[in-house]
């Protein structure tokens, strides 16, 4: 084991992240490798999923450290996402932010090309509250989505001017691809996560139900 692996088997943020993917598979929210997480160390850089593992069989050695004051977002001890561009300007956009994860599940990859704005505003679920600062099931909260693309560093340029109107909530949404949550803290970006899930589901259930979006 060289020295690097050594460092993150002890690591308690490595750790949690591994466990919480396990977590996030049973639930069906990250099938064929899809999605990917991240967690800060520090004030420009992150532990940051290795591209192309299964994220409910991720170990230690997965999480690699990259830095974003290196422009190339590299890591020398691996290939760090293919989305690492957006995990990396969530943290550049706040520096609160802790954690990010990000899914693709089925219920979110149809809601999203249903929802044909640049945003989707969800009234009326209790759940809303699950979201750090909404106090009432009346408050509106908007979900931001952005067109697919492979383009990565261009759709992190496309969220920092949507977050320099507004900062986003806490999640932002993937045309066909998947979603995005963040937090204060790796638990807190979890309840984010749970709650938007939970709050897409709702609102595709009702579109199916009633036909209307
Ligand atoms: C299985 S295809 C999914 C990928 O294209 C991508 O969207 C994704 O979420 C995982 O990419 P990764 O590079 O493993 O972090
Ligand atoms: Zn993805």
């Amino acid at each position: 084991m060289n020295n690097t692996a050594h460092v993150h088997q002890l690591n308690p943020n490595a750790i949690a992240l591994c466990s919480l993917g396990r977590w996030i598979a049973s639930r069906h929210w990250v099938p064929a490798t899809g999605g990917n997480f991240s967690i800060r160390q520090g004030e420009n850089s992150a532990l940051v999923t290795a591209s192309g593992k299964d994220k409910g069989e991720l170990s230690p050695q997965d999480l690699l450290p990259v830095s974003w004051q290196d422009e190339q977002l590299s890591s020398p001890h691996g290939t760090p996402s293919a989305e690492t561009a957006l995990h990396a300007e969530l943290y550049r956009l706040d520096p609160a932010i802790k954690a990010v994860l990000h899914t693709h599940s089925v219920h979110a990859t149809v809601f999203s090309r249903l929802a044909l704005a640049d945003s989707y505003l969800f009234s009326g679920y209790e759940m809303q509250k699950a979201i750090t600062g909404i106090k009432s099931h009346e408050q509106l909260l908007p979900l931001a989505v952005f067109d697919n693309t492979q383009d990565i560093p261009a759709l992190a340029k496309q969220l920092r001017q949507r977050w320099q109107q507004k900062p986003l909530p806490f999640a932002l949404l993937v045309r066909g691809h998947g979603l995005y949550a963040w937090g204060h803290s790796l638990e807190q970006a979890k309840r984010h996560l749970e709650g938007w899930e939970f709050l897409i589901h709702c609102e595709l259930e009702r579109i199916k139900l009633t036909g209307l979006p």
